[in-house]
């Protein structure tokens, strides 16, 4: 029914257009008319959208939507009927004009009225975005050009039919009469079918004893002390100001491509294409996106694509761009709105939809209006640099600006509402349109300080996790070592599942999932908890190893891998990342050496393994601030310095005073839970008994779940004294 009436709209709106030039002959005053009464009926929103939505929050909506219908009915349906009656073409136009300034003005009561009134014949909160596709669509994509094309197939059948109809019943005056009908069949709609959004909230009851003027005043303190709402509302009118300065520049920027006059009508079809596409397509592409992202995001788009047609020189470069503003702005506001409507109270509802409503009509006329005056002011103009000259046009250099300034807002907003924060904004666009958007961090409050050893096979990250843990610890400072897989009493069982050689090993994407089941454990019971306690974790191989390994080595998706270890570990990432870099066969040489026998990862094949050295050092040089690369093959006392030296602006200064030994803690003895290479399990669960120590520095597997080593490190000595509510702190 509201697309029926919106057809209604905007054929009345067109038709009242053309009746009121038709009245004239010459083409000055038709183009007056014309225009004139175009304006007109934007003319309202300035003058009564203040208190509009004061109207839809203070009366029953079912009623306020009713009357102000039928007393559209009255006045459009007047517009024709005056003609008929013999009235000069001066009073006719004024008569138009009137008529149209009334019905309007009471469209601007009408508008927030309808818009508080839908959310309350929603279910779900789910189901509010596809209602206002629905609205968006039919109210600026579909009935628009079924208005313009229905119109215009009337009055060339009848001019070529060679029939002469009555005055009453020109395609002009019929569209006039389809108006006003439109308006009576909505209310007789809104009054017999629509009776719930009748009635008012205690809210509401309690809201409608303060005076009109409190109210109004009380709905834009509501919208300027909500920063959601008012990021929301500024950046719809950032949208579509950009889209107005293209309108407002099209006509000359059309010229400037020397695309004729054709161009123009061109572009301005492909922007409200863009519109409905952006409008009907959307949702479907970005899926689960956050819509707060998704409204920043298509901002900048909308306004990166003016930029863009600022620098098009090709028509169809300009219609790529043009595409692009249109589905930039409409998503933006179909995202702006759809948040609106959940975000904001039923109380105050009508009054911020009419803001929004009236707001954008106002900018788009405003930007219209002043994109067409600035770009009237000078057009191309040769500027001499001394050394060459370029010629630049002032239509390009405000659709540059315009642009820039609308990239500004959008980034503005998207900051202001980001509900994801820390999650990276490309890989979780990505993430959403394949179907599965990265989970925002789990908030926590982290003091400690995360470190992480990466590294091929024998690459020396064990060695070197104990060199750290020793030096720390000789300071004083509360340390937790640990490892993956197999640091908890579960991730023991996991590591004997995907390392042990005699059983048969899991398929890769069953590998995957294990490891990061490991990981998710150890996240929780172990890691977070320390790192809220203010401890320095150093853990053996993280994310990396699985991006690697699975992912390079195993040849699964990177991109979903990283999305399940993102989501096994809630986003949490290390501080640091040591990668100690080898050559596989270097590597596999001192595991070898160890005459332990190789696990079930250590037997793959070179190709594998060099797959896995080379993922490593794309991941460091993605992100070289969190990575410290080192050779692996430069001797241990040289690696451990460089890490030690890196590690000082990370941690600090050192308690004091520094307890002289581990064993000071006097903590009770808890065995190492040394994992063989074999993959048996872990002994005790640090979930109870404290961190566990990586496999012994020397590389002397202990039997499982033995706490005696053949050559105890100060590690190892560590891990049988550090228990986790005891450890010093730092
Ligand atoms: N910089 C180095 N130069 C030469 N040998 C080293 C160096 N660092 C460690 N090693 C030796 O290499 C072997 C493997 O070291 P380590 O166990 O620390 O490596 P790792 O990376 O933890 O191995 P894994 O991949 O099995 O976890 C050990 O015998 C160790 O003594
Ligand atoms: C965390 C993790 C590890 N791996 C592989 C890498 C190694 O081959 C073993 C672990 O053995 P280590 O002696 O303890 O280094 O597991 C993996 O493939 N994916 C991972 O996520």
């Amino acid at each position: 029914m509201l697309g029926a009436a919106s057809f209604g709209d905007w054929i009345g709106l067109l038709a009242t257009g053309l009746f009121a030039s038709a009245q004239f002959s010459n083409s000055a005053a038709q183009g007056a008319a014309f225009g004139g009464t175009i304006a007109v009926r934007l003319l309202p929103a300035l003058l009564l959208g203040p208190i509009a939505g004061v109207f839809a929050d203070r009366f029953d909506r079912r009623y306020t939507m009713v009357i102000t219908d039928l007393i559209r009915f009255v006045f459009y349906g007047s517009i024709p009927v005056v003609a008929l009656v013999g009235a000069s073409p001066a009073l006719v136009v004024t008569w138009a004009t009137i008529a149209t300034f009334v019905g309007e003005t009471i469209t601007l009561i009408w508008i927030p009225a309808k818009e508080a009134a839908v959310p309350n014949l929603l279910q779900h909160k789910s189901q509010i975005e596809v209602s206002n596709q629905l609205t968006l669509v039919t109210t600026y994509g579909i009935t628009p050009i079924l208005a313009a094309l229905g119109l215009s197939a009337l009055t060339a059948g009848v001019q070529h039919s060679g029939v002469a109809l009555p005055d009453w019943a020109q395609p002009v005056q019929l569209a006039l009469y389809l108006n006003a009908l439109s308006r009576l069949a909505t209310a007789l709609v809104v009054f017999f079918g629509i009776r719930e959004i009748g009635g008012k909230s205690a809210e509401r009851q309690q809201a409608a004893e303060q005076s009109m003027f409190h109210q109004f005043l009380d709905g834009w303190k509501y919208i300027g002390r909500t920063p959601l709402v008012r990021g929301l509302v500024l950046g719809i009118f950032g949208a579509f100001a950009a889209g107005g300065v293209v309108i407002g520049a099209a006509r000359t920027y059309a010229t400037s491509l020397g695309a004729g006059e054709a161009a123009f009508y061109l572009l301005f079809g492909t922007i409200f294409l863009g519109l409905a596409v952006g409008i009907g397509l959307g949702p479907m592409i970005v899926k689960e996106l956050s819509r707060r992202r998704w409204f920043g995001m298509n901002i900048v788009l909308a306004s990166g694509s003016v930029m863009f047609l600022g620098l098009a020189f090709h028509l169809s470069m300009a219609l790529v761009g043009a595409l692009l503003v249109g589905a930039g702005a409409g998503m933006a506001f179909l995202a702006g709105t759809t948040l609106l409507y959940g975000e904001v109270d039923d109380a105050v509802r009508g009054r911020v939809f009419a803001v929004v409503q009236i707001g954008v009509r106002m900018v788009l006329l405003l930007a219209i209006t002043l994109a067409g005056l600035l770009v009237g002011l000078g057009s191309s103009r040769r500027l001499d640099l001394g050394v060459a000259s370029v010629d630049v046009s002032s239509t390009r250099v405000l659709l540059l600006v315009a642009g820039a300034v609308g990239i500004w807002v959008g980034i503005g907003s998207f900051r202001q509402m980001d509900d994801k924060k820390g999650v990276p904004i490309l890989a979780d666009l990505i993430g959403s349109v394949r179907g599965r958007p990265l989970a925002p961090p789990e908030e926590f409050v982290r003091t400690g300080v995360f470190v992480v050893f990466e590294g091929g096979e024998g690459a020396g990250k064990s060695t070197q996790v104990t060199r750290l843990a020793d030096k720390l610890l000789a300071e004083g400072r509360d340390v937790v070592v640990t490892r993956e897989p197999g640091a908890t009493d579960l991730g023991g069982r996991i590591r004997g599942l995907v390392l042990d050689h005699s059983e048969d090993g899991p398929s890769p994407r069953a590998e995957a999932l294990l490891y990061a089941a490991d990981r998710a454990h150890h996240v929780a019971t172990l890691v977070r908890p320390a790192l809220a306690r203010g401890a320095v974790v150093i853990s053996d191989r993280y994310v990396d190893s699985s991006l690697a390994y699975q992912g390079a080595g195993r040849t699964l998706p990177v991109q979903e891998i990283s999305w399940l270890s993102s989501w096994a570990t809630g986003g949490l990432k290390p501080d640091l990342v040591v990668l100690l870099d080898v050559d596989p066969g270097v590597g596999l040489g001192r595991v070898g050496a160890r005459g332990a026998g190789a696990d079930r990862l250590e037997s793959e094949s070179k190709a594998f393994h060099e797959r896995v050295r080379y993922a490593f050092l794309d991941l460091a040089a993605a992100d070289p601030k969190r990575y410290l690369v080192l050779d692996a093959a430069r001797p241990t006392d040289e690696i451990a310095a460089a890490v030690a030296a890196r590690l000082a602006d990370l941690v600090g200064e050192p308690p004091t005073p520094a307890p002289s030994a581990p064993a000071t803690s006097g903590s009770s003895a808890s065995p190492s839970p040394e994992a063989s290479a074999s993959g048996s399990p872990a002994a005790p669960s640090p979930e109870t008994s404290g961190p566990v120590a990586p496999p012994s520095a020397s590389g002397s597997p202990s039997a499982p779940g033995s706490s005696s080593k053949s050559s105890p490190s100060a590690l190892e000595e560590m891990a049988e004294v550090l228990d986790l509510d005891e450890t010093p702190k730092s």
